[in-house]
């Protein structure tokens, strides 16, 4: 052999997902009364032996005898191997094949079972150096080889001495023999790879870590399968998402940093600096300032409804996706909004906590049914649209006005003006969305122009209501009630106070933003939103964006695919196309879709083409951002 590189990988845990010896026992002790406590013995002799806790030649023997394993166990065991192959191993079988000659698996397990599973791969016979088992005549597993060096303590070391590989040395493996290859001098780089297993010991000492063997090869500038390793993307999420996001960031490899509460803008670009993709529910607010600091981002999660808290043109001039989750909580906003249309209805707050203080007030002064009641709802979104079918339900009678024309539903009645529903209802509540136009829109004259007495409710934005005209008016008794969920400043976790004018008021409702906050809706969006980014970064599919152009992409097949997100000036897309021209590139697809400020193309092309067109089309002018997917 006289390469000048060679790429040293181990096979349990590493090539497979799993370590073969485990597997074995789970076969061959299928029908041991014991087997659980025979398996656990033979995993933690396999795991003190991985990270460097005991001597390996001594776990082997002891390992082998538990087993009781034969030759027809060991069919059975390759062909659940061949299911349990990692996944970007299975991934990149291109590059085994590319650079079989390079490519040695070095393994304390045994040939009997490593080859037939890595020559499927191109990987050569010839280039396994493993053990062997040694049989009786019924075929039953009775040793090892034990003049193989492979069986003893420090035996990669041993043979890496024997092979001499002349040239650069790469060893990737999850275990501690598998660095200790490299401290002996016998390597130039361990990977320890952790897509199966993370051994603390094996970490501590690697001077590079490899979550999968993207990673490996982009690190190594070797062909890939992915045109880029997941585990480079950072996702930071705020504000306390459900957990179910992280679960599927997670799953698809990306890096995850997780905080519980909100960040200032300070703290935000500070830390928003490495991070691909931002994840924030309705307090973060993402503004200009932010997304310069944000060399990387590509994509930002709302994890709510409302996206007024993000600047939305800022990061569309960066070329920065913005999704939100515009179905998954509106049920829980209604579903709050009528319970405490009832409760301030019957004045239940105050006689609740009157209770609780050991005060008995039995009347039926200021309370009413809601049955034939007005309810005028302010926005006829989804969540106002839900709640006027449910409150239709409960027989109150909907009075509905919005800025736009929207289906009437049920027996609801349409009103023109913001005024003629406060002339009429004795219910009113607020479901516009936060848009900065919004902001101030119900202060001291549409309080003045509510029925005397009125209910009045606000679950959409703080910055939509005039607080002090709303504290007036409930002093003054203009206002019979209030439920308020939403506040012009929200304390940005759960430690800080909640200051407002508001508290100590009687018949006020005051709940800190949880419209929205059930597990339902949470898991749901965390369900949504994740599947939306992890889609455009794996597609460019930007379908429910709420800032870019949509664009529903077919799948890509056979081609590498182009994105190219622009300023939406003239003749940007003639120079791509002068680009992919000039450097002979053939086209299979090519998508566009512009909105007033940017320009987003997709094309897809033949998998073989000159690089060069690539740092072509990075050189267009107005280029925003660029990538390739593989
Ligand atoms: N309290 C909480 O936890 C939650 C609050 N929200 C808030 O509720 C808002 C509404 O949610 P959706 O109904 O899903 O949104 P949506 O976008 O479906 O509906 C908003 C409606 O308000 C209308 N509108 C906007 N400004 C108006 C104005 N000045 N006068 C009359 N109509 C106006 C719009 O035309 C639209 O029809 C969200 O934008 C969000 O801010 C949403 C979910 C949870
Ligand atoms: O969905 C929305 O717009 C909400 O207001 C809910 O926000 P939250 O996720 O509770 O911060």
């Amino acid at each position: 052999m006289n390469k000048d590189k060679y790429f040293i990988l181990d096979f349990d845990s590493t090539f497979t997902q799993v370590e073969a010896l485990d597997e074995l026992g789970e076969i061959s002790l299928s029908q041991d009364e014991n087997k659980e406590q025979v398996l656990q013995e033979i995993k933690d002799l396999t795991n003190s032996a991985m990270d460097g806790s005991s001597s390996f030649a001594e776990g082997l023997t002891k390992r082998l005898k538990l087993l009781h394993a034969n030759k027809n166990h060991l069919q059975q065991l390759v062909k659940i191997l061949e299911e349990k192959v990692s996944h970007s191993i299975k991934r990149n079988k291109g590059f085994f094949n590319e650079f079989a000659d390079q490519i040695l698996i070095v393994s304390s397990g045994f040939k009997e079972f490593i080859v037939p599973i890595v020559t499927a791969y191109g990987i050569k016979e010839e280039n396994v150096f493993a053990n062997t088992f040694r049989f009786d005549e019924q075929g039953n597993i009775i040793g090892y080889d034990e003049e193989n060096v492979l069986c003893q303590d420090k035996g990669k070391i041993k043979l890496l001495d024997k092979l001499g590989l002349q040239g650069d040395v790469y060893v990737l493996g999850d275990g501690y023999t598998d660095y200790e290859i490299k401290e002996a001098g016998m390597a130039n780089r361990f990977y320890a790879f952790t897509e199966n297993v993370t051994r603390d010991k094996v970490v501590e000492k690697a001077e590079y870590i490899a979550p999968s063997l993207d990673e490996f090869l982009y690190h190594n500038k070797l062909p890939m399968a992915i045109s880029y390793p997941k585990n480079r993307i950072k996702v930071l999420l705020l504000e306390n998402i459900h957990a179910k996001a992280t679960e599927l960031f997670r799953k698809e490899g990306y890096q995850i940093e997780i905080l519980p509460g909100a960040l200032s803008e300070e703290e935000l670009c500070e830390r928003i600096k490495d991070v691909s993709v931002l994840g924030i529910r309705s307090k973060t607010q993402v503004t200009a300032k932010v997304l310069e600091c944000a060399n990387r981002l590509m994509s930002i999660g709302a994890f709510c409804i409302g996206i007024n808290q993000v600047d939305l043109d800022a990061s569309l001039k960066a070329g920065i996706t913005v999704f939100n989750a515009p179905f998954s909580n509106t049920r829980s906003v209604v579903e709050l909004a009528l319970g405490e249309i009832i409760m301030l209805s019957r004045k239940i707050f105050d006689k609740s906590t009157k209770m609780h203080q050991g005060s008995w007030d039995k009347s039926a002064s200021g309370s009413v049914e809601v049955r034939d009641k007005k309810l005028g709802i302010v926005g006829y979104g989804n969540i106002g649209a839900q709640l006027s079918v449910l409150a239709e339900a409960m027989g109150m009678q909907v009075y509905y006005y919005d800025v736009v024309e929207k289906l009437q539903l049920g027996n609801a009645r349409k009103c023109d003006t913001l005024q003629q529903l406060l002339e009429v209802a004795d219910v009113v509540t607020l479901h516009v969305d936060g848009r900065a136009s919004n902001k101030d829109m119900f202060g001291k004259a549409e309080f003045d122009t509510m029925k005397d007495g009125a209910l009045f409710l606000n679950l959409s934005r703080g910055h939509v209501v005039e607080i002090p005209a709303l504290v007036e008016s409930l002093k003054s008794g203009k206002i019979g009630g209030a439920a308020v969920d939403v506040f012009p400043y929200e304390p940005a976790n759960n430690e800080e106070p909640f200051v407002s004018e508001l508290r100590g008021l009687p018949n006020v409702i005051l709940t800190p933003h949880i419209g929205g906050s059930t597990t339902e809706a949470q898991e749901n969006i965390a369900h949504f939103v994740p599947n939306r980014i992890m889609e455009y970064m794996n597609t460019g599919n930007t379908y429910q964006s709420v800032n870019f152009p949509n664009i529903q992409l077919p799948a890509q097949k056979e081609a590498h695919r182009l994105i190219h997100i622009h300023q939406n000036v003239p003749g940007v897309l003639a120079n791509i196309n002068n680009a992919l021209a000039k450097n002979q590139v053939n086209i299979l697809g090519q998508y566009l879709k512009t909105n007033e400020q940017v320009g987003y193309v997709i094309t897809d092309i033949d998998k073989a083409y000159d690089k060069q067109v690539i740092s072509d089309l990075k050189q267009v002018p107005h280029t925003i951002k660029f990538r390739i997917l593989y």
